[in-house]
């Protein structure tokens, strides 16, 4: 049977919000919601024109095949939190829900505020899902034969209309979170910052105060002096490309700037392929 359609309303936007902050502070959920709304996002492709085959923030995410995609493991525990959340009412998208539950555990988590606009479409079924692939590996082999990490993150980021200013930026959204051996296959099974949880325990983490957003994630790869901690060859290369290494130190030595930058590149990240049902509402997250 088909869903009925979603559409985002003032109230349930308020709903949505209220319900979003309480699982944030029961579950300690923050990295994880944040990955659900950027894997969302990121399937974008700009040369694509049509709704929703162009992908997006259009909540696709939540239908298989996408929800299976190998980028996605442990993805389905996300959208399970916050399926939780659009039973109880119908007023908000679900393309809506997942990017306004990223921008929330941002700010939860001590980052910026992001200029956050709802009213986002959502496709209607997986046949409007973007083929697996269009997400970024951590490590090589590199899916299109890329050469190296820089190529391969240009090659996935361009795609999708970002520069190198802006994949350095949203690339310090790693500053929460942890990767699990079995889910993306990299990290340890535990470390010491991340064996007692809070929240699901184990994986490795990329810098001690996981579930703090703030500009360490920086410091941590540049310096790299903790083999307690995970370096993905992504991360890796930030500090090592010509193009991408001017924006790396400035975040590492002024937590403003990365905030002022973050900020907007995630707002654009969380608007990919939307289309507004009927007009970008404006609502403080
Ligand atoms: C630059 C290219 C990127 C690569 C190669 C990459 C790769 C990964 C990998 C391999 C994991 C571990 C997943 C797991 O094992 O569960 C991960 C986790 C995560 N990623 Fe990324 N990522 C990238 C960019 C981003 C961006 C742009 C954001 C958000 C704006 C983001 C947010 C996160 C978060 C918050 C986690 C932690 C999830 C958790 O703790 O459950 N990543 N990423």
């Amino acid at each position: 049977m088909a869903e009925a359609v979603r559409r985002t309303k003032k109230e349930g936007l308020e709903q949505a919000k209220g319900d979003v902050i309480q699982l944030l502070q029961d579950k300690k959920c923050h990295p994880i919601l944040i990955r659900l709304g950027w894997h969302d996002a990121g399937t974008y492709n700009k040369d694509v024109k049509d709704f929703p085959h162009r992908g997006g923030a259009n909540g696709s995410i939540r239908f298989y095949p996408e929800i299976n995609h190998g980028a996605n493991a442990g993805l389905v525990n996300a959208c399970k939190l916050l399926q939780s959340i659009a039973d109880k009412y119908d007023g908000v998208s679900y393309a809506d829900l997942f990017q306004m539950a990223s921008a929330l555990a941002v700010k939860d988590a001590g980052g910026p505020s992001i200029p956050m606009r709802y009213g986002r479409k959502d496709a209607e079924g997986p046949e409007s899902v973007q083929p697996e692939g269009n997400l970024p590996a951590g490590g090589a082999p590199w899916p299109n034969g890329e050469p190296g990490p820089g190529d391969h993150l240009r090659k996935v980021f361009y795609r999708m209309g970002f520069t190198d200013q802006e994949i350095v930026a949203l690339s310090g959204a790693h500053t929460v979170g942890r990767a699990y051996p079995n889910r993306s296959g990299f990290g340890k099974e535990s470390t010491k910052y991340t064996k007692d949880g809070p929240g699901t325990k184990g994986g490795s983490s990329w810098t001690p105060e996981w579930l703090v957003f703030d500009n360490s994630y920086f410091k941590y790869i540049k310096e790299q002096n903790d083999n307690e901690l995970l370096v993905l060859e992504t991360d890796d290369v930030l500090f090592k490309d010509e193009g991408f290494r001017p924006y790396a130190e400035k975040y590492a030595a002024d937590q403003d700037a990365f905030f002022a930058d973050y900020a907007k590149a995630h707002a654009k990240l969380s608007e990919l392929g939307v289309e507004w049902d009927p007009s970008p509402i404006p609502f403080a997250t």
